[in-house]
């Protein structure tokens, strides 16, 4: 049996997108973390699958899996990519895209000028995965590792993020404490860890280990949540452009109660197919 898939990429966070629409594939974990393996696969930091939608009001059903083969409920990347995917490929002839995901319901818009802009949803600061208490400021908690004392904001966009402040980006301890924070106890569904440095108040540069992949060029997700945390702290307004290693995202957000919206760019790298 042939599968094809296309690869894509948004700020260098890589996917592997087939269209499951027209196909009907099911991979087991070991075969996603075999097919997300860089040296012995095609090598992604997440498959996505584009499905018929479970409701009569949506486009499409979005599923995201990380390359552990772990099934998670956001990609902010992704969901340019996948927008820019159901138009390549001619599933739908709209700017205007909604979709289901495990999180709940999306709306993508494809601009003119070629980037993808995502409506993320209102952000969550109790959300069942992040069962923490809150301390000093809100959306501030403390994390203990190894005599370390950790302040981080803990929030979800549909996932969850933890985003901590650091100097210098490129000294910043990704490597690790990315791995020691990724499955801390008080994240027991796991969290991703936001490394950000604030340039300016509407400039921040940005550096996330990713559960589930480990360290990308880029997370939409983490973008938004590092945006919020940012502005939740005072020091940050609500438009904020943020470098990641893989390029620059905007990240608009008018506060509490408000969704979260990120602008950015999508692109196809080629079209594969393989065989099972
Ligand atoms: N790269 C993503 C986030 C993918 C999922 C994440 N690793 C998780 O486990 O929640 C993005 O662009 O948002």
């Amino acid at each position: 049996m042939q599968i094809h898939f296309s690869k894509m990429q948004g700020l260098g966070n890589d996917f592997m997108v087939i269209d499951n629409v027209t196909q009907n594939v099911f991979f087991s974990k070991d075969k996603i973390k075999q097919l997300a393996d860089r040296n012995f696969g095609i090598g992604f930091d997440q498959l996505l699958l584009v499905e018929p939608p479970y409701d009569p009001d949506q486009d499409f059903h979005y599923r995201i899996f990380n390359a552990d083969g772990t099934e998670v409920s956001q990609c902010g990347n992704g969901a340019r990519c996948f927008a820019r995917f159901v138009r390549n490929k001619g599933l739908i002839n709209k700017n205007k895209i909604v979709v289901g995901t495990r999180a709940g319901r999306m709306v993508l818009y494809l601009e003119r000028d070629g980037q993808v802009t995502v409506n993320m949803g209102k952000p969550q600061f109790e959300p069942a995965q992040i069962p923490l208490k809150a301390n000093k400021e809100e959306a501030t908690y403390i994390v203990r590792e190894d005599e370390h004392t950790i302040f981080c904001g803990a929030v979800s966009l549909g996932n969850p993020h933890c985003v901590m402040e650091v100097e210098d980006i490129e000294q910043a301890a990704v490597e690790t404490l990315g791995p020691l924070l990724v499955k801390h106890e008080r994240f027991p569904e796991g969290v991703n860890v936001g490394f950000m440095q604030i340039l300016s108040p509407s400039h921040i540069k940005l550096r996330v280990y990713e559960r589930g992949s480990g360290e990308t060029l880029a997370c939409g997700s983490g973008a938004c949540a590092a945006a919020v945390i940012g502005q939740l702290w005072g020091k940050l307004e609500s438009e904020v452009r943020v470098d990641l290693p893989g390029g620059t995202l905007t990240i608009r957000w008018q506060g509490r109660d408000r969704v979260v919206k990120m602008t950015g760019p999508a692109e196809h790298v080629f079209d594969g197919s393989i065989s099972l």
